[in-house]
């Protein structure tokens, strides 16, 4: 054991051969595809419920294949009224990313299948998830808000549906087309730690919702999906664009991160989601509030010359979900309703070609140390 290199937060590790998302540095550029298709061409062209197939069944989907995986979706979406009633019974003070894996956990139980894993099992089981995150958000948001539920809508797609369910009222086109199109941007991202997560419970042979559990919760944290959350926080603490240089300057000095920026793969090179996410949050930043996207483009320039790093796709997320009236603890949830696709994506690929994911450590704890009974211990 001792001469085997240990690769330290498993950086540059391949863990498992994957056809779902590709991302190569080529010529000092950042190419990111999902199953073959660039995410620039997806994100001009595609719609989430495109991608989403995209990711499930590995082929762009026809006309009437689309039509057909979208009204699936739309028939999903209502909750089981077991879950409405756990919703109103969780504190209101939880984190939403807390109630949505405890849903989740719920789903599980009222699944008489849960356990079967066969490749048409589990696609249903991953249609009805995607269709179900929305609502189990929006709704919860509504109950902890002591406002009336609004139910989805057969009219809207899966992106204005879920403004629409959290606001109450149908979002503008443009709103629509900037919550899709963050959706697509967040739909999934090759071995991130919570996709890693639900391949590591699915390499057990878990069933699906104990996968999408574990990456719901490892989702959260601020090193990965938690960051757009504090990045907010750190746009509101800055305030005004000026500001921006002295307070990354001081925090750069004490030590600390800048959330949104830096990356384990893209390092030196820019995200293309964010040359996507920057270019969206200013068109919405025109149309509405000014102020998150002014502080940001300050905050990045200063970022870059103080430590030569660049935003990541949780950095523009946050002024793009301000402008769309989103409240701050729900951002992480917004990548959930994205990621699922992905997760439950991976979590098929590897049922499908499983080998148990197990590495090893590198014991640096003492060794062969005699036991001692209780009562010879001292006090
Ligand atoms: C959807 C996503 O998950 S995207 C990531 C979201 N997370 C964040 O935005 C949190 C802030 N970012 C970070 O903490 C890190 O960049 C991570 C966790 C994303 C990646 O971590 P790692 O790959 O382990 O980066 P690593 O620790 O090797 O950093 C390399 C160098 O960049 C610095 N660095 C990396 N990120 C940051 C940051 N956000 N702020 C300041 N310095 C940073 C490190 O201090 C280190 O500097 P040094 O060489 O002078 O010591
Ligand atoms: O790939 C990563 O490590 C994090 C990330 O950008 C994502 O999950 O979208």
């Amino acid at each position: 054991m001792c001469e085997k290199k240990i690769h330290d937060g498993l950086q540059d590790v391949l863990a498992c051969k994957s056809s779902i998302c590709r991302i190569e540095m080529i010529d000092g550029k950042a190419i990111l595809e999902y199953r073959g298709y660039d995410i620039h061409e997806l994100a001009q062209h595609s719609t989430f419920e495109e991608v989403a197939y995209l990711l499930l069944f590995g082929e762009l989907p026809t006309k009437s294949e689309l039509e057909a995986f979208s009204e699936e979706l739309k028939e999903l979406r209502e909750l089981p009224p077991q879950i409405i009633g756990l919703l109103t019974h969780l504190s209101p003070f939880s984190h939403p990313m807390v109630v949505l894996r405890t849903a989740i956990s719920y789903l599980g139980t009222m699944d008489k299948h849960i356990h079967h894993k066969s490749h048409e099992k589990s696609l249903q089981k991953a249609k009805s998830l995607i269709a179900k995150f929305p609502t189990i958000v929006a709704y919860f948001h509504r109950i902890r808000s002591g406002q009336n539920l609004v139910h989805p809508s057969d009219e809207l797609s899966h992106a204005a549906n879920f403004l629409y369910m959290l606001h109450g009222v149908e979002p503008t086109k443009t709103e629509a087309k900037a919550m899709d199109l963050d959706l697509v941007l967040h739909a999934d991202h090759e071995l991130n730690a919570s996709t890693f997560a639900a391949r590591i419970a699915a390499s057990t042979l878990a069933d699906i919702y104990a996968c999408v559990v574990a990456a719901t919760g490892t989702l959260m944290g601020p090193l990965h999906g938690g960051a757009a959350q504090k990045v907010m926080e750190m746009l509101r603490e800055i305030a005004v664009p000026w500001r921006a240089e002295e307070y990354v300057k001081m925090k750069l000095e004490r030590g600390e991160r800048i959330m949104g920026f830096g990356h384990r793969v893209y390092r030196g090179v820019v995200d293309p989601r964010t040359i996507e996410l920057r270019a969206l949050a200013e068109k919405l930043a025109k149309e509405k509030e000014p102020k998150w996207f002014e502080i940001s483009r300050a905050v990045e320039e200063a970022v870059y010359k103080y430590k030569g790093l660049f935003p990541n796709v949780d950095f523009y997320s946050a002024s793009v979900y301000a402008n769309l009236g989103i409240p701050d603890d729900l951002f992480i949830n917004i990548f959930a309703i994205s990621r699922i696709s992905g997760w439950t994506a991976h979590i098929i690929e590897q049922y499908e070609n499983n080998r148990l994911i197990r590495p090893r450590a590198f014991y640096v704890g003492e060794a062969g140390r005699k036991y001692v009974p209780i009562d010879q211990r001292g006090d």
